[in-house]
């Protein structure tokens, strides 16, 4: 798809058939987004916290475009029967099963970046807040009263600030609270030290610093092991009169436990913009004092909503075209410029031609680079051999998210090599090699003979070859020595055969007196049609690909 140049069709939830892919937009997005989609998908909506209209909408969506509210379960995902994205216009992507998306092959792209400084902003804001209370001075000036001495604060210059998460938010606030001559320590296991002495914090574990902060800040995803960190244990552990800033996650900070050290002044004060349960409008600790809440609003800015709309908006259309995002979650795939993707269509290509050729899939693909093409982040192509690979072999659909998986449980594995020596007499070749069960290697190479060129194929088994790598195909290996062409034209019958070449073993690999024959056919060859090309020719190996499927 080209940049958009009009919006969007939208329409509400509809079960009218489009030619257009369909995204389901489940939350409230700047309508940026909408404008990003283009004019080439039809826009949905329904309310995400709405389980019953979402579970309805999302068979007849190809992407769905969430925010933070919208539950993306497995049973979500089971329900998107056509769904080829989840796109989370913003950071966390703890609303979405990621491994049920990936199992399905519907791949996860966020907005990792957009909306951070925003976040880290409002950090800020809370922070200031809860030392000063100014959100309770203000409520209680609303209300008549001028309470000077009830709301004396305290400064942040000279105090220590822990950060507990040292990512891209935890950063942006060390960098900014720096300028607040706060004393930095932050703990985060995953994060150099090297890196963050030069921001000015120092690493510590967290008992160190729970006991030595003054002021706590929570900059984490919400995980397994981070669920709860902050709980009764290390509310023990903190030093008397810490005030507490949670704007990452619910759920990170225990709001019981929370709840019970604000009551105990063991913690002066909390700012929370996140909570457990979401919306969140009657907690206990909104009864307390101490307490400054807001309702979820650290990507709350214009800036930043537009941004992550725009740039989730702008990977959902490319994923939908059929091309890869670096913002995908759960494929791995390097980055692909326009160069590489017409390599990548080549190498699927090559996986599913070695998977006929081997008449299966097992062990470890191999899928060797070579040439100018090596230049480039080849890392994607490993996938795409994959995919093709295993599109011959699996029920059901292959994508980039989910043939990692899928070799994984049927005992494939891959491994690229990439070298720029190799490719000659071509400028670039890419060949998959796999064993069959004999231990006998199958090797397949192909090449792109120019630019908009479709793929070639200049190897089979260790037979040089030159032939078109699209349409039908048909391969059998044969004693040589004899007319094979006749015989082969005869037992196929009608099938059209557009070329045809004889291919003998030497001097590619020692392949003795057999030869290969490989046509490109004009109509798909069946089974019986093969067996007989074959049986006349005594051919002791063939198959056939179809590349109009
Ligand atoms: N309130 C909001 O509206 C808002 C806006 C944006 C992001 N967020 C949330 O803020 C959080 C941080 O976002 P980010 O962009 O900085 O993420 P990030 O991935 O850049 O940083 C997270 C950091 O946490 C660290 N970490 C992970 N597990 C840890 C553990 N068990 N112990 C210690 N450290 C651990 C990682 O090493 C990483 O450095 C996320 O939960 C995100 O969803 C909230
Ligand atoms: O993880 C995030 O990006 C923030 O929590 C923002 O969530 P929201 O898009 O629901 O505001």
């Amino acid at each position: 798809m080209d940049k958009p140049t009009q919006t969007s069709t939208e329409s509400t939830q509809s079960a009218e058939p489009t030619d257009k892919p369909v995204v389901l937009i489940t939350e409230e997005l700047s309508p940026a987004a909408v404008i990003a989609l283009g004019p080439d998908v039809e826009v949905r909506r329904c309310a995400g916290t709405d389980r019953a209209a979402l579970l309805e909408a999302l068979p007849g969506a190809d992407a769905v475009l969430v925010r933070s509210a919208t539950r993306i379960d497995a049973e979500a995902i089971a329900a998107g029967s056509r769904l080829k994205v989840v796109g989370r216009a913003g950071v966390g992507v703890d609303n979405v099963d990621v491994p049920a998306a990936t199992r399905a092959g519907v791949m996860v792209v966020n907005a990792p970046t957009a909306n951070v400084v925003s976040a880290a902003e409002l950090t800020v804001g809370l922070l200031l807040a809860v030392a000063r209370n100014i959100p309770q001075a203000g409520a209680a000036l609303r209300e008549g009263h001028w309470q000077r001495s009830r709301f004396t604060g305290v400064e942040l210059s000279g105090k220590t600030l822990g950060i507990i998460g040292l990512g891209r938010i935890g950063s942006l606030v060390a960098q900014r609270m720096r300028g607040f001559d706060m004393r930095l320590l932050a703990y985060d296991p995953y994060v150099r030290a090297g890196n963050a002495s030069q921001a000015g914090v120092r690493m510590t574990g967290l008992d160190e610093l729970l006991a030595e902060s003054d002021f706590l800040t929570v900059h984490l995803p919400r995980t397994a092991e981070t669920t709860g960190l902050i709980g009764f244990d290390a509310l023990q552990r903190v030093k008397p009169g810490v005030r507490l800033v949670n704007a990452a996650r619910g759920g990170i900070v225990d709001e019981t436990e929370l709840y019970a050290a604000l009551k105990e002044g063991r913690v002066a004060g909390a700012a929370l913009d996140v909570f457990a349960t979401e919306p969140c409008t009657d907690s206990p600790l909104f009864e307390l004092d101490n307490v400054v809440a807001t309702p979820h609003l650290g990507a709350g800015t214009i800036e930043a909503q537009a941004r992550a709309g725009v740039a989730v908006a702008e990977s959902v259309r490319q994923v939908l075209a059929g091309r890869c995002v670096p913002e995908a979650v759960n494929v791995h795939m390097g980055t692909v410029d326009g160069e590489l993707a017409p390599w990548l269509a080549l190498t699927e290509q090559l996986g599913r031609l070695l998977t006929a050729a081997a008449a299966g899939l097992r062990g470890k693909l191999l899928v060797k680079v070579a040439g100018e093409i090596t230049g480039q982040d080849t890392t994607a192509l490993e996938l795409a051999a994959l995919k093709g690979a295993l599109s011959g072999v699996v029920q059901g659909d292959v994508s980039y998210v989910n043939a990692p998986l899928l070799a994984q449980e049927r005992g494939v594995g891959s491994e690229l090599l990439s070298a720029h020596a190799g490719a000659a007499p071509h400028h670039s070749l890419v060949t998959v090699s796999g064993a069959l069960p004999s231990g006998e290697v199958v090797s397949v190479s192909g090449t792109l003979a120019g630019r908009g060129a479709g793929g070639r194929l200049v190897e089979v088994c260790g037979f040089e070859v030159d032939l078109a790598l699209a349409g039908s195909m048909a391969f059998f290996r044969a004693p040589g020595g004899r007319s094979l062409v006749g015989a082969v034209g005869a037992a196929l019958g009608g099938t059209p055969i557009d070329a045809l070449q004889i291919a003998h073993g030497a001097p590619v690999a020692n392949t003795g007196n057999e030869v290969l024959l490989a046509l490109n056919v004009g109509r798909p060859v069946t089974r019986e049609l093969l067996d007989e090309a074959a049986l006349s020719i005594d051919a002791t190996h063939s198959w056939s690909l179809d590349e109009t499927a």
